[in-house]
């Protein structure tokens, strides 16, 4: 036990040249794939990280992406182009009881049932717009902003995300331009190597039961799903590519499950992926339908900025292995403060408590780590 220990505080001393890192405003990104045991880091050490503001501009560019849910001149898509890359950096062992006070803790979580005020008011402009149908769907997503503890650590919560959501895409980076992010996503955007591309239509939201997926799926999660599915499939005919899928199936999303789609391609020319983003992001999962007004009503009536959020982060290398995924259960770290994010797909018949609910579930994904890693 103790030799075990003395191992777990070896390795978590060298994660935490992560912190360092942050501390001397280095940019890097630290990830780990699902299914993979250890992340990769990677650092840029000289000249600045790139900056574009058009997803075709990504067109046979490598490095890690750092892309916002709209780009503007103070949300640049951000690329980051390492001397090095994919460093393993080992988490080390969990202790069990380490696992099962996790367990614990989540069982006993509650959540804050009434909503705020601006949340209420957002949630009464979206709903009209649906129930007028001026759309089939939309996603509207709020922000909950908390003060940094001392003694708070992001590559403790990283490292703790990476043991507890086993089956997320979980990822921590800083460059001058973006700031802190971290977060743990279980949606790919688009994933693949030479030959074989994939990517997922992922909506509809339930709780684990007893650790399990759950079987039984409403008619509101299965229909919030499906525009995703049919729109990712429209998109990708429309630019001649004709996938095979699987699904809807439910999948692992920490405490939480989802209905999937996988959809799996070839691609003609691997050095247009960029142009291939531009006709997926932001998918009906983030954004709503149709997309461009969609795209237009939340950035009008959120009220608030996303910024990194619900864009998408990630390995991109066409000549390579690339990896990306939607920034979902994710938070910034500025100025000493916390700001968590999350969001929900909304029909015409939504209702409010259960909206809100769904988006305080989806915060926590991040939250719990913080608050059990002090
Ligand atoms: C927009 C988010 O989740 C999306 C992905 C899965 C399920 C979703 C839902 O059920 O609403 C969302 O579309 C978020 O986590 O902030």
């Amino acid at each position: 036990m103790l030799l075990q220990k003395k191992m777990i505080d070896k390795e978590i001393s060298n994660l935490k040249a992560i912190d360092t890192l942050i501390r001397q405003e280095q940019p890097f990104a630290v990830y780990r794939i699902p299914g993979e045991d250890t992340p990769r880091l990677l650092t840029q050490a000289s000249g600045s990280v790139r900056l574009l503001y058009d997803l075709k501009d990504l067109d046979g560019a490598r490095g890690f992406v750092i892309a916002p849910f709209r780009a503007s001149e103070s949300c640049p898509i951000v690329l980051i182009q390492p001397e090095q890359w994919g460093q393993p950096l080992p988490l080390g062992e969990y202790a069990e009881e380490e696992l099962e006070a996790f367990r614990l803790r989540q069982g006993r979580e509650t959540f804050s049932e009434a909503c705020t005020e601006e949340y209420e008011a957002c949630f009464r402009t979206f709903i009209e717009a649906l129930r007028s149908k001026q759309f089939d769907k939309l996603v509207l997503s709020r922000k909950s902003v908390i003060g940094q503890c001392p003694g708070f650590s992001p590559s403790a919560v990283f490292r703790a995300a990476c043991k507890h959501y086993i089956h997320s895409y979980i990822y921590l980076c800083y460059t001058p331009r973006t700031g802190v992010w971290m977060g743990s996503t279980p949606e790919i955007i688009l994933s693949g190597e030479k030959n074989e591309w994939s990517t997922v239509a992922l909506a509809g939201t339930q709780p684990l039961q007893d650790g399990r997926l759950p079987q039984e799926w409403g008619e509101k999660n299965r229909q919030e799903q499906d525009y995703v599915a049919s729109y990712i499939r429209r998109q990708l005919l429309s630019s001649g590519i004709h996938p095979t899928e699987s699904g809807p199936y439910p999948a692992y999303a920490g405490a939480l499950s989802h209905l999937k789609t996988s959809f799996r391609f070839t691609l003609k020319d691997n050095n247009r992926l960029g142009s291939l983003l531009e006709l997926l992001h932001p998918t009906p999962a983030v954004c709503g339908l149709p997309k461009e007004e969609a795209y237009r009503f939340i950035l009008d009536n959120e009220g608030y900025d996303r910024r990194y959020y619900s864009g998408f982060i990630g390995w991109l290398d066409p000549d390579g292995k690339t990896d990306l995924y939607v920034n979902l259960r994710c938070m910034h770290i500025e100025n000493g403060q916390l700001s968590f994010y999350a969001g929900g797909g909304l029909l015409a018949s939504s209702e409010l408590n259960d909206e809100w609910l769904e988006t305080e579930k989806k915060l926590q994904t991040m939250k719990r780590l913080v608050s059990m890693s002090l």
